[in-house]
């Protein structure tokens, strides 16, 4: 995934894209503790990247920072917000309410990163018909029902085995972009966005830098 810079038009590197989001949570920290100017040497230190790469990250969006004071945090937070897309709040079905859909379905961090969960799909009558965090859980087959509310964004914790057929009858339903957890490669048509994402491929990096270190 990547996004256009419209500025500069031009696409910004997927590596830059991942750190702006712990930027902000950074500055978010820094602002609580009542700092007002922040600059990229310290940015960097705290966060362990090199300060050429802070500013080179941050160059992508408009923000611009003055000689020896830095960059003005509540101005970085509320311009890094703008360029991410997270001061827009997005909707989104989720498919699939098993251990994992649950659990995304409590989680109250993704509204502040600009995602809304406004209605969620499965086929188990054990929990179609009920309602999670204010969200209520319909059958699968209802999805046609649904399919003319605009909504863009899926979320994908089905079953392996189902996770193709889910796919294909999201985008057939108008889905344009599909952020998908399960481990299976979904082929999509041109114009859909795959987002894949895997809690398990932190924890090898995690479990090969542990060994790297001992
Ligand atoms: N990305 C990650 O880090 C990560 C972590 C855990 C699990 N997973 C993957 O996420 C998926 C879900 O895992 P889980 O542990 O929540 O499984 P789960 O079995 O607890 O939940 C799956 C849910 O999908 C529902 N379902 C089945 N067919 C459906 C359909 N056609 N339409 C809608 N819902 C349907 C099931 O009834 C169930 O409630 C799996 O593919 C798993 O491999 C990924």
């Amino acid at each position: 995934m990547s996004l256009i810079n419209r500025k500069k038009n031009r696409l910004v590197p997927e590596p830059a894209l991942r750190r702006m989001p712990c930027y902000l949570s950074y500055l978010k920290l820094a602002q609580r503790d009542g700092h007002k100017y922040i600059s990229s040497t310290l940015i960097a230190r705290d966060m362990g990247v090199d300060p050429t790469q802070v500013t080179k990250d941050l160059s992508y969006t408009s923000i611009v920072g003055k000689t020896r004071v830095g960059y003005e945090v509540d101005a970085l937070i509320e311009v890094l917000e703008d360029f991410l897309g997270f001061t827009v709040v997005d909707e989104a079905y989720l498919f699939g309410v098993g251990s994992l859909g649950k659990a995304l379905l409590h989680d109250y961090g993704l509204k502040q990163f600009g995602l809304k969960i406004v209605a969620a799909f499965d086929v188990d009558p054990e929990v179609v018909g009920k309602t999670i965090e204010g969200v209520e859980i319909y059958h699968y087959d209802e999805l046609d029902r649904m399919k003319d509310n605009g909504v863009k964004i899926g979320i994908l914790t089905v079953p392996v085995d189902k996770t193709q057929e889910v796919s294909d009858r999201m985008v057939e339903s108008g889905i344009q972009g599909i952020w998908n957890f399960t481990p299976v490669n979904i082929k999509v048509k041109e114009g859909v966005t795959v987002q894949n994402t895997s809690l398990y491929a932190h924890l090898a990096v995690m479990f090969n830098r542990m060994k790297a270190n001992s």
